[in-house]
């Protein structure tokens, strides 16, 4: 299957990935494997800009059905998204790649605010810029945050890296012999309620015209691949042709 070449992307890290074999919170070796890929892309000619999860340490909606009011719930859900946020930072930073986290909600002590017009240069000078607090608002999620920003940044595309190599007609890690799309559409993602991302974002990508492209993270050298054209992925766009 032949790709189209996307030069500027927004990758969405799964916070669950960076848990690497664990089952909670931030492994060093995973993050550091994951800024090894974005430096690899980087190098390869690619502008990357960064929107990370935060279920690796808490999920607003998880943490709503055990009780906690939820808008509380969701900013600390956001908040842990900072952490993570920092973590990819400092592991890209130690390996000599430039970057800048810009917090939907502003904490200045921390790192900048969401300024698009800021980080527009910043990505025009070279550096990685890392997403943080997903869109800044409750009852959202990452997903979301990633879809706005790959819009705003004028992205050609938002990757969405994560722990399956695609788009299945369920959910594979329920359903035994689900099957993987190479392409799909964004209108059957939704009237199919194909759950790997959530609505609003994959609708607000079809709006935009913004192919999603799913791929597996946690192989070695995939995002690259994956860039390349090559390796396995699935691209969700507005037409099934290439
Ligand atoms: N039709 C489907 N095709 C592929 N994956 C699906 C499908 N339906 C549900 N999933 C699930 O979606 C998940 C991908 O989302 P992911 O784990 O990246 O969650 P997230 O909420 O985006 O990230 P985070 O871990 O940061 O909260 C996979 O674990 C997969 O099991
Ligand atoms: O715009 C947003 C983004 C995130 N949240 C909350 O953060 C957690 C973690 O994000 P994931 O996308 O699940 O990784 C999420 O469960 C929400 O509680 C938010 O409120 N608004």
């Amino acid at each position: 299957m032949t790709r189209p070449r996307f030069n500027r992307i927004l990758l969405k890290l799964s916070g669950e990935v960076l848990m690497g074999q664990g089952q909670f919170g931030i492994d060093p070796d995973t993050v550091a494997r994951v800024a090894g890929e974005i430096a690899g892309a980087k190098a390869a000619g690619h502008e990357l800009c960064v929107v990370v999860g935060g279920g690796n340490i808490f999920r607003g909606l998880a943490a709503a059905a055990k009780g906690f009011e939820r808008t509380s719930a969701d900013y600390m859900g956001m908040l842990a998204t900072v952490m993570n946020a920092l973590a990819v930072q400092n592991a890209l930073e130690q390996i000599g790649v430039d970057t800048r986290v810009q917090s939907a909600i502003p904490m200045s002590t921390v790192c900048e605010p969401f300024i698009r017009r800021r980080a527009e240069r910043h990505m025009e000078k070279g550096r990685i810029v890392i997403f943080a607090a997903g869109t800044g608002n409750p009852y959202f999620t990452t997903d979301s945050a990633a879809a706005l920003r790959a819009a705003e940044m004028n992205c050609d595309a938002l990757f969405k890296g994560t722990s399956v190599d695609g788009v299945y007609d369920a959910d594979p890690k329920k359903v035994k012999g689900a099957r993987r799309y190479d392409r799909v559409t964004f209108n059957k993602v939704l009237s199919d309620d194909l759950k790997v991302m959530d609505a609003s974002a994959v609708a607000l990508c079809r709006d935009n015209n913004i192919p999603i492209v799913v791929f597996n993270i946690r192989e070695q050298g995939n995002l690259l691949k994956v860039l390349k054209g090559e390796g396995t992925a699935t691209i969700v766009q507005n037409s099934e042709e290439s």
